[in-house]
Formats: structure tokens, sequence, C-alpha cells
């Protein structure tokens, strides 16, 4: 990563930030920038060799204020607690922006998933879900999929609470396989709403998404699905990157097609039909239209930032801009659509998976995406009444001025400090 600015520092700056536009009190920002409660524990696995491995893991509820704590759990080496923390807050104010009835956590492992066999994560997974199974429930924790976890994963967790609490519950854990209760759409919806968020975007900023200019960075799970959808709706992706590097072709080329060859060699580097190969960060700092950071935090720094080239910067990644690159791009009018907006798509569609759960009865892919659309939409609108009633230069910002009075009406409603 391009900075090692501490993402925990990252998201009290904003909201800060957001704090000077508020009429909340100091007491209420102060508690709202910590998290309630996070667990740190030891999982000590058996390897396939027999021997024994210990591993560092964390769960952070950071609010629970408009409903039970909500977010992913990320396998990484580069985990940790500060890291956690501020992914359960940005999940917080994700699920405000977006006004869902939940609330924002965190987990996860210190581990780099590439070094295990599939029993050894399955054994790991299950060790964690047995120390989260006291935490978690319908009403009171639930987890998701994040980076380098998925339905195998929230599949573990499900039966290994389940069993351990003699039930069949579903909605403990969302992006599920279908078959165990997953959503339709959940995969996609990430980056479903990175392209909703964007299109909304150029449609504020009267820009033509026809034919805008695309580059996007980290080809996972959220980046290769945004890829794929602002494709199709007519723009043209020309750079893409993944940890082993990045291509690149001033004419576009297909990103199923380059997900196709990332699927078989393991990177989209060697694509044959890109004219060029380029670095991680050049895709971050090249002359087009779009830009979607789509891997980790920090991606962009201040000093990196001088160089982007992008109008607009649709973040499918959490915190991929540290707060001096904000304050950068916002000096050279770059409009960026925040984290918590622009990929509120995948807690958005949990939030369905779990009411399906919970009512036993299963929507079709069209309802889960015209929801999604509404609600991303709203979303959008929240921000920018936001964004010009307060003449505001930074539209996250304005997003957070928008979540945070949510969040803290639902703390002053349940009665204030104790
Ligand atoms: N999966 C989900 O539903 C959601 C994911 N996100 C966020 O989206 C981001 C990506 O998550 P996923 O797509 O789920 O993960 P993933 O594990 O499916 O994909 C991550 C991708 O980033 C690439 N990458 C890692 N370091 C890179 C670097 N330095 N330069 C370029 N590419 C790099 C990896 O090679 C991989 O292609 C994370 O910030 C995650 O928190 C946010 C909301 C929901
Ligand atoms: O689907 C969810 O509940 C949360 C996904 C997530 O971790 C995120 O939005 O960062």
């Amino acid at each position: 990563m391009a900075s090692q600015v501490n993402p925990f520092e990252s998201l009290q700056s904003q909201i800060d930030e957001a704090a000077t536009y508020l009429d909340v009190s100091d007491d209420v920002i102060e508690r709202l920038k910590h998290p309630e409660r996070v667990l740190e524990t030891n999982l000590t696995v058996e390897l396939d060799d027999g021997s024994l491995e210990r591993f560092k893991a964390f769960r952070s509820q950071f609010n629970g204020d408009r409903g039970p704590y909500k977010g992913g759990i990320r396998y990484h080496p580069d985990v940790s607690r500060d890291e956690v923390k501020a992914l359960s807050g940005w999940m917080t104010y994700k699920t405000a922006i977006v006004d869902i009835p939940l609330g924002g956590g965190k987990g996860g492992i210190i581990v780099d998933p590439d070094d295990y066999s599939e029993s050894e994560l399955e054994r790991l997974t299950r060790a964690f879900a047995k120390e989260l199974t006291p935490l978690i429930g319908v009403d009171r924790d639930v987890p998701a999929p994040d980076v380098n976890t998925g339905q195998r994963e929230m599949n573990w967790i499900k039966d290994t609470y389940e069993t351990f609490e003699n039930t069949t519950e579903p909605g403990v854990i969302t992006g599920k396989a279908p078959d165990s209760g997953g959503s339709a759409g959940r995969v996609e919806a990430t980056g479903r709403s990175t392209v909703i968020a964007a299109r909304e975007a150029f449609d504020y900023l009267d820009k033509d998404l026809e034919g805008a200019t695309v580059a996007v960075q980290g080809y996972g799970n959220a980046g290769w699905i945004a890829a794929k959808l602002i494709d199709e709706m007519g723009a043209t992706v020309v750079a893409a990157s993944d940890s082993s590097g990045g291509i690149y072709n001033p004419d576009g080329f297909d990103p199923v097609a380059a997900k196709e060859h990332k699927n078989e060699t393991g990177s989209v580097v060697g694509y044959e039909e890109v004219e060029e190969e380029i670095t991680n960060e050049d895709v971050l700092t090249l002359d087009v239209d779009l830009l979607i950071p789509a891997a980790l935090e920090n991606a962009i720094d201040g000093d990196l930032a001088a160089d982007v080239e992008a109008d607009v910067i649709s973040e499918a990644a959490n915190g991929p801009l540290t707060p001096d690159a904000d304050a950068v791009l916002e000096d050279k009018d770059v409009f960026v659509i925040p984290d918590i907006l622009a990929n509120a798509g995948g807690v958005t569609v949990s939030y369905f998976e779990w009411v399906q759960n919970r009512q036993r009865f299963y929507w079709d892919e069209e309802r889960v995406n015209e929801e999604l659309e509404a609600i991303i939409v709203d979303a959008f609108d929240a921000l920018v009444e936001t964004y010009e009633e307060h003449d505001l230069e930074n539209p996250r910002t304005a997003a957070y001025v928008v979540a945070i009075q949510r969040v803290a009406d639902a703390f002053d409603e349940a009665g204030s400090f104790p």
C-alpha cells in the first residue's frame, strides 16, 4: 500500500471534519468515534502435518444504536486491531447513510489464506466461529464476507453457530451460498452500488457515462463486478490491476475476458487484449474519467493524489484515500463518492438476505436489484442535498454529516448517556 496511515485515525478525522457542520454535542461525537467493544482472541489450529499454529483474530462491535452490529470478516496478513476498529466504524456510518436498521461491526484474522489448505482454513474458520458464537446472533451481531472470505467461509460459520446453539438460524450471517440461505444478487451487490453511485455522480456533474474511460484498482469481488457493470452501462474499461500488477489498453478491453484470464492464471497480468502492462500505482494515476479503487485502505495518499487525473472516484474499497489525499483531491475538484455510500450495496443486500432469512421467504434477483437501486439513489440524493445545503467541497463530509446525525438521533432517542 502507498501509505502507512492508521485507518482508525482516518476514521476519527473524517468524523471530526463532519462534526463541525452538526449540532451534536462534543460528548456524543467523542462517543461516536470509538467502538463499544472489541474482541481480541487467539485461535490455535491443527495444520495438516499435525503441528499447531496460533492466529490472532478480532471482532469490533462499533455501534448498535440503529440495530444489530453488521459487517464483514477479513482474512489478511495486514489485519490489525486498529484496522478492524476503523472498518467497524465505517460500517456504522455506511448502514446509516443508506438508512438500513443495522449498526456497525467488523472482524478479521491475521492470516494469508494462500498459505493454507482448504481443510486448514475450515478449521481456522470454525475456531473463530466458536469464539464468536457468544457475541453474534440474528438480533445481536451479523457478520458477512470481506477481503479473502466468501460464501464458503460464511457457510462454515453458520454451520458452527447452529451446531453450538442447536438451532436453525441462517440470518446469523449473510453472504451465504443460495442453498444455505444466501440472497440472489449479494455477490454482485458491492460492485453494483459502486457503479450506480458513479452513474448518479456523472448525472449530477452533467458528465456523459457513455464512452467514459474507467480504471479499476483491485480485481476481486468488488472490483471486477464494478468493471463488468460499468462496461454494460456503456463506459470503457481501459485499465485494471490486482496484487501482481496492472494492465492498460487506451481503447478498452473486455472486463469479463480479463476476469476469465485471472481465474485461469491467478492475475489480470498477461491478459492478451491489452497493449501495456503497468504498475499498480500507474493504474491510480491514469488520465481517466472514472477511477474505482477496489483493493485495500490507503491506496492513495497525499503525494499520489497530486498525480491523480481522474475526474470522479467511486470508492469500492473501504478507506482507499487517506485524509491527506482527500484534501489534495478536493483542491483539484475531483468528485469522490465515499466508500460508505459507493460500496454500501454489499451490506444493503446483506440486509435483504437477513430480512429474507427471518421471513423464510426469498426474492428473485430482479427484486433485489430494484430495491438496491432505490436505496443507493436515495442515499446519493441525501448526500447531494447536504453537500449543497452546507456548500461543502468534499462529498465525503456530506455523507458523514447525514450518517452521524442519524446515529446521534438514535442514541439520543434511546435516552443518551446512562
Ligand atoms: N466483498 C464485499 O462485499 C465488500 C468489499 N468491500 C471492500 O472492497 C475491497 C475489496 O474487497 P473484495 O473485492 O471483497 O476482496 P477480494 O479479496 O475479492 O479482492 C481484492 C483484490 O484486490 C487486489 N489487490 C490487493 N492489493 C492490491 C494492490 N496493492 N493493488 C492492486 N490490487 C490489489 C487483490 O489481488 C484482489 O484482486 C475491500 O476494501 C473491502 O473491504 C466493501 C464492501 C463490501
Ligand atoms: O455485507 C455486510 O454485512 C458487510 C460488508 C462489508 O464488510 C462492508 O461493507 O465493508
